[in-house]
């Protein structure tokens, strides 16, 4: 397709115009040219930006590797540069996420300058993490999922397999949880589950994961430990939680856990079945309680 702007030179217009962010660079990487998005876009008023380093809109680490490919560019062989998603920052200093396509021009004198067309995707992104985030987390606890959990459990049995260490597990279900939501509502209810998902977090040790199974369940998985020091783990937890007040109406809540450590070549399901049938019978007992499995 051939676009005619004669018999008047229009480019000016559209560029001013185009509601994408446009700006020319020189050979050195100073802003020549910024149209009124790109200004916008960055917050900056168009006299702050001419004749600045345009790296003054990417994060400190970046400016080195973006000056060096601009340099590159602007010597190589190619007139198109590959589009590319980059993080810069704007006067406000917030990240934000750009796709960048570039193309090298030569004005009147021959001398190379490159000319950036910016789109604006940080929404898209940060749609993007989240839906990334909710692939593998419980969105209300922001714990792992039951999905990444159980996949979570496989690769820590393979490990314990190759380098011959323990493994245990542990499922933790809260005491009479059904009265919280008939009592106080469903809202207070998940303000308990969120606080006692945060403080079994903080009780159990950094190489130990904590996933929500579902409803008021949880499982916790406890690599490199044997099944007694996984016990006196949980059993901290369960004190923990038991002198601890949750949500803002300081409801004491109790839980219920059973441990089991991984046995030979047990699979997966198995060794759940096992912590499971612990559990019930620390529900059958009385509940709040941890039980094993010997
Ligand atoms: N607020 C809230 N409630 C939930 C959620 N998921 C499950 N529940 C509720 O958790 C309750 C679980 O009840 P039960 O399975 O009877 O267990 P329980 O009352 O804890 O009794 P025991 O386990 O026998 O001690 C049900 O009322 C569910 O509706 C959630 O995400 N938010």
């Amino acid at each position: 397709m051939t676009l005619t702007l004669a018999p008047f030179d229009n480019t000016e217009k559209v560029i001013q115009a185009a509601p994408i962010g446009i700006c020319v660079t020189d050979a050195e990487g100073r802003f020549e040219m910024v149209n009124p998005a790109y200004c916008e876009f960055y917050g900056y008023r168009e006299e702050e930006l001419l004749g600045q380093p345009f790296t003054m809109v990417v994060p400190e680490a970046n400016r080195p590797l973006l000056d060096e490919l601009h340099a590159r560019f602007i010597e190589g062989d190619s007139d198109m540069e590959a589009t590319q998603e980059w993080e810069v920052q704007g006067r406000d200093g917030e990240p934000r996420n750009i796709l960048a396509k570039a193309a090298r021009i030569l004005d009147g004198q021959g001398h190379a300058k490159k000319v950036t067309f910016v789109l604006d995707i940080t929404e898209r992104k940060r749609l993007e993490e989240r839906l990334e985030f909710l692939a593998h987390h419980d969105e209300l606890t922001g714990l792992l999922n039951r999905r990444a959990g159980l996949g979570l459990l496989e690769q820590e049995i393979l490990r314990s397999r190759r380098y011959d260490t323990p493994l245990c597990v542990a499922t933790c279900d809260l005491d009479h949880f059904k009265r919280v939501n008939d009592r106080h509502g469903h809202a207070v209810g998940d303000s308990v589950l969120r606080d006692v998902a945060h403080l079994m977090k903080d009780a159990m040790r950094q190489h130990d994961r904590v996933i929500r199974l579902g409803g008021e369940e949880f499982l916790i998985l406890l690599p490199g430990v044997v099944r007694e020091g996984a016990c006196r783990a949980v059993e901290r937890l369960r004190q923990r939680l038991e002198t601890t007040p949750v949500a803002d109406e300081g409801l004491s809540l109790t839980l219920s856990a059973g441990v089991a450590e991984l046995q030979g070549d047990e699979a997966a399901d198995a060794l759940m079945e096992r912590a499971d049938r612990a559990l019930y019978r620390a529900k059958d007992q009385g509940r709040n309680r941890v039980q094993d499995t010997a």
